[in-house]
């Protein structure tokens, strides 16, 4: 009997493909009879909302940035509870890691934003989705906005890899990184491949 289902966070800079992911991992895994459902950082609620309507704002302080960001999970939990009870598996486009890693490309102290979110739900499983700046630029229109200038971008891959070590060092969570320079279908039959062990895992045949 499983009273709470797996949370897996997909990660990566923008443009990595996590929300192609998200969508079709949801669809194939529905398909493979396993109960997912999708949702997203920043969120639709009111903070997620504010929190997206300054993304284009540079002035705004990097403190005042991972405050809410910290702030919009916090406001999420509840939601995210209940699909947590209601699914097997619940697929977070972006998630802690995420922040974690644009804050401290940010200048913000990890240590500090880790205190930000004690409490908050841990993934079972992040999926890193890996690929360099200049391929993701390439994906799509010129980025804009306070997280997509070059020269910020450029230093994400590295910040990634220190919170993955950083909290691979402190938490149970499983991480695998995925080749996300590789055709959406090969990103697609790696992330089905780490969920299916992990739920196997969780939950073996009797
Ligand atoms: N593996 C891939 N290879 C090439 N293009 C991709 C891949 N995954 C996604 N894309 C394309 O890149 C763009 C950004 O993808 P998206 O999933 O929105 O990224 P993110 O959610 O990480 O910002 C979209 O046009 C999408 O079709
Ligand atoms: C979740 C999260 C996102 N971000 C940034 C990364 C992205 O550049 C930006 C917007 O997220 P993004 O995934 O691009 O959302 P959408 O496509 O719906 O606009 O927010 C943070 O800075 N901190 C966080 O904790």
């Amino acid at each position: 009997m499983i009273s709470d289902g797996l949370l897996v966070a997909v990660e990566g800079i923008d443009r990595s493909g996590k929300t192609t992911l998200v969508a079709a991992l949801t669809a194939a895994l529905t398909a493979a009879g396993i109960d997912a459902v999708a949702r997203s950082e920043p969120s639709r609620g009111p903070i997620g909302a504010f929190f997206r309507s300054i993304t284009v704002d540079t002035s705004l302080p990097a403190t005042a940035a991972a405050l809410l960001s910290a702030a919009d999970r916090h406001e999420q939990q509840s939601a995210l509870h209940m699909q947590l009870t209601r699914h097997r598996v619940v697929l977070s486009d972006r998630y802690y890691l995420s922040g974690l890693a644009y804050h401290l490309a940010e200048g913000i102290d990890p240590a500090f934003y880790r205190s930000l979110n004690e409490g908050i739900r841990r993934p079972d499983l992040y999926l890193h989705l890996a690929v360099a700046p200049a391929i993701a630029a390439n994906r799509g229109e010129p980025l804009q906005g306070r997280w997509e200038q070059p020269t910020f971008t450029a230093t994400l891959p590295a910040a990634y890899e220190r919170c993955i070590a950083l909290l691979s060092e402190s938490e149970a969570a499983r991480f695998i990184d995925i080749d996300a320079a590789q055709p959406s279908a090969h990103v697609l039959g790696a992330a089905i491949a780490a969920v299916e062990a992990l739920a196997v895992e969780r939950n073996p045949t009797p």
